[in-house]
């Protein structure tokens, strides 16, 4: 059995936020929205998937015209918060700055 993630604690999680601005944290979950021209979002998110696919961590993903929104928790570690949630966070900010997709408030 793969070693079970290990929950941050809340010290941890507010020092990686601060890490990681414009990342917004709802309970046990961080989430992004960005805004992209038209359907750029199908892109992006076929990168993203990508990506998550090499680190073995996944996004839940809202895809609509013009928007996407990322939201990040680790299921294995019982949905709490983990390092492998906001490096997948800063991965994701990279995409979208390639991908020219501008973060939103939701
Ligand atoms: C075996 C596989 O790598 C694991 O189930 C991964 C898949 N992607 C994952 N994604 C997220 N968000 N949380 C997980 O605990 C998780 N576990």
């Amino acid at each position: 059995m793969a070693d079970q993630p290990v929950p941050l604690t809340e010290g941890q999680i507010e020092n990686a936020l601060r890490q990681a601005p414009g990342w917004r944290r709802a309970g046990d979950e961080i989430s992004r929205t960005f805004a992209i021209r038209y359907h750029g979002g199908v892109a992006m998110i076929v990168h993203v998937a990508d990506v998550e696919r090499l680190i073995g961590h996944h996004a839940d993903i809202d895809l609509r015209w013009g928007r996407v929104r990322f939201g990040i928790t680790t299921h294995d570690a019982g949905n709490r918060l983990t390092a492998a949630d906001f490096d997948l966070a800063r991965r994701i900010d990279a995409i979208a700055e390639a991908h020219g997709a501008e973060p939103v408030e939701p």
